[in-house]
């Protein structure tokens, strides 16, 4: 179902306070060639600085934290980067999930082996180092090499047991195999935030990919999810968005909703 109107917005919200989570790539950006590319819009960061003053705001992606801030550059925000690995935030707001950092030598030595097959599989492969992940991204490269591209990660992959794949749009990651993702790193910020009283908070997320299905299926039973476009496989969001714009339209009725 589409959410665009404002009564429509109002009826959901009730009595509560919204906390609005809010995926980078696809949702606040249109998706581009390069991932380096994605830049967000004066008119999209006007409009969270416009709704981080009412309510509480978080960024949720599978992009590195740094890399994340850099690009959002808002001071009032709270940024949760590798699918939820590391997360900060105002006042003190900082999580980095213990185990994953023991594991980090042999990220190390899955992108050595990387870094040595994938230009001789196709030139337009990019390998994206992140600190707790790699995406090995195939967007720019030819659609015949695919297979090889996903077969040779999984083949890397099934040699570092503590490790597993998970894909994305054009993207197979490389990500430690333990059980914490965008969800449950929304749960713990809720918990943080003091806005896990579901009587008077309410989640609103955004997103438009596979791993945001981990947020969605987080708050199904008591919050707003909302998938920004498609990506193929079923959704727990209850809601539609078509586009990025469309995301700013919602944000920008939303701010307005909490005069
Ligand atoms: O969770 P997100 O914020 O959506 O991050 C997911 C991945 O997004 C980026 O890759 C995607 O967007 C790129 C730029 O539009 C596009 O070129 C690529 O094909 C997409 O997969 C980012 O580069 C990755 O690190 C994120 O994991």
């Amino acid at each position: 179902m589409m959410i665009l109107q404002e009564k429509e917005i109002k009826k959901l919200l009730g009595q509560k306070e919204p906390v609005l989570f809010l995926d980078y790539d696809g949702t606040l950006t249109p998706i581009v060639k390069r991932p380096e590319d994605a830049i967000i819009s004066d008119e999209m960061k006007t409009v969270l600085r416009e709704c981080a003053k009412k309510f509480k705001v978080a960024v949720v992606s599978g992009r590195d934290m740094d890399d994340l801030k850099s690009k959002v550059n808002l001071g009032n925000l709270i940024y949760a980067g590798s699918h939820g690995f590391r997360i900060s935030g105002p006042d003190g707001l900082y999580n980095e999930h213990e185990k994953t950092s023991e594991i980090l030598p042999q990220l190390d030595k899955i992108e050595k082996l990387m870094q040595e097959v994938f230009p001789a599989i196709d030139s337009g492969i990019q390998i994206d180092r992140k600190r707790y992940a790699i995406g090995v991204h195939y967007r720019n490269a030819k659609e015949k090499n695919v297979p090889a591209i996903i077969g040779k990660v999984k083949e890397i992959v099934e040699k570092f047991p503590e490790f597993k794949t998970g894909e994305g749009k054009k993207i197979i990651e490389v990500k430690p195999d333990v059980d914490w993702h965008k969800g449950k790193a929304l749960r713990w910020i809720m918990d943080k935030l003091g806005a896990a009283d579901k009587n008077k908070f309410i989640p609103i997320y955004i997103g438009d990919d596979i791993t945001d299905e981990d947020g969605f299926e987080a708050i199904k039973d008591f919050g707003i999810g909302i998938l920004v476009g498609e990506h193929g496989k079923p959704t727990a969001a209850k809601y539609k968005l078509k586009d990025v714009s469309q995301v700013k339209e919602f944000l920008q009725t939303l701010a307005k909703t909490m005069n």
